[in-house]
């Protein structure tokens, strides 16, 4: 299905951004699985619509109406099923591009793949709203990690070309968690919130990159092949919208390393194996090393922008220019944060379940 993810803990998302709601089936949940309904509330606020700098005005309770999998603070070990209202939606602002085609946003794409009959209104199935219910299962997915002391941290990286270097420890990943901002040095994060203000004053908008770090993970999962620890937290950051680049490790930089700077010295750490560093991004052979796995991922400025545009009538088969009217965002990275920690949690979750079932 295409809508669906995992081997052992998955995930099936449903619904489009105008449509009565969005929502989630997860199945494989570990039966009496400690659920927090206060962690799942406070990880949805940080993704909210409305809620960053010059972001999308749309206002969005997102509230998860869990209806099924759930007892007396427990997972049952059945299907979880959570349902996510559509209540501030104003569709009208797509009347027109109902036929011209928004460059860089899935209109045409969507188009052709569904034959004209897909929901176009607020981008449909293909629209960024759906990460609500990503970040509702990988909320989950993280608590079930955090009861196994494997942590998930992200932050802002880079806004356009601010960038926020780092390394950080845990303590600051942890504190960058509260900040409406995620990013660890706030004077850095100014310059960026800048950056989106002046794009947005120009009707236009930017990019940036999420770096995101799963620590705690024992040595041991993956596989060499398809399931590699790459491919499967590939495949699941690919699905966020505008994700357009993944790196682990030392990324592209390392193809011009020499062998002796990127090889991670084995080394022994109270009687087991670690590593004096960590260029692989905590993968070997497509499998963890024990080492924290380590990434970043390239998100696009936004394609919606306000500006005059060139596209095409998919109608009337015409040339024509659109200026698209609406609420979006200036810049998706703040909000796609808690996006990328929770689908990192469902990758994590998945390749954590393939060995421990409980
Ligand atoms: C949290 C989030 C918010 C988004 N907000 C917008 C938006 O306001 N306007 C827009 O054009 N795209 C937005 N996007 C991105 C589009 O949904 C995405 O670019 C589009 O579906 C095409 O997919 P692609 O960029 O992966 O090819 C958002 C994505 C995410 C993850
Ligand atoms: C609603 C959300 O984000 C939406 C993502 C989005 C897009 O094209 O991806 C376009 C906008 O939709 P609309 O025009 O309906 O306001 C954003 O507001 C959300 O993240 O919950």
């Amino acid at each position: 299905m295409s809508a669906t993810f995992g081997n052992n803990l998955k995930v099936t998302i449903f619904g489009e951004s105008h449509s009565a709601g969005i929502g989630v089936v997860i199945d494989g949940l570990p039966a009496g699985l400690k659920i927090d309904e206060k962690k799942i509330a406070e990880a949805m606020k940080r993704r909210a619509p409305n809620r960053s700098v010059a972001s999308t005005k749309r206002q969005e309770a997102d509230i998860p109406e869990i209806v099924s999998g759930y007892f007396n603070g427990r997972a049952t070990g059945t299907p979880l099923t959570a349902l996510i209202r559509n209540t501030d939606t104003r569709s009208q602002d797509y009347e027109r591009t109902v036929e011209l085609l928004r460059p860089g946003h899935a209109d045409y794409t969507g188009f052709v793949k569904y034959h004209g009959f897909n929901d176009y209104r607020g981008g449909g199935h293909f629209s960024g709203r759906l990460t609500a219910p990503i970040v509702f299962a990988g909320s989950i997915a993280r608590q079930l990690l955090e009861q196994h002391h494997i942590h998930v941290s992200a932050r802002i990286k880079q806004i356009a070309d601010v960038m926020d270097p780092g390394p950080y420890s845990a303590a600051e990943m942890e504190e960058t968690e509260r900040k409406d901002f995620p990013v660890v040095d706030m004077d850095i994060g100014r310059k960026m919130q800048d950056k989106i203000r002046e794009a947005h004053s120009k009707a236009d908008s930017v990019g940036g990159v999420i770096e995101c770090a799963i620590s705690g993970l024992p040595a041991g999962l993956g596989d060499p092949f398809f399931d590699s620890v790459e491919s499967t937290l590939a495949h699941i950051m690919f699905s966020i919208p505008a994700v357009k680049g993944l790196e682990f490790g030392d990324g592209f930089k390392i193809a011009g390393m020499r062998g002796s700077e990127a090889n991670d010295t084995p080394i022994l750490k109270n009687g087991t194996v670690s590593f004096a560093s960590n260029h692989s991004g905590g993968i070997g052979g497509g499998i963890t090393n024990g080492m924290p796995v380590l990434f970043r991922v390239a998100v696009r400025p936004t394609a919606s922008i306000a500006q005059e545009q060139k596209t095409v009538n998919i109608r009337t088969m015409e040339e024509a220019s659109l200026r698209i009217h609406g609420r979006h965002d200036a810049c998706i990275v703040p909000r796609a944060v808690e996006a990328v920690k929770c689908a990192a949690s469902l990758a994590a979750a998945d390749l954590w379940l393939e060995v421990n079932h409980d």
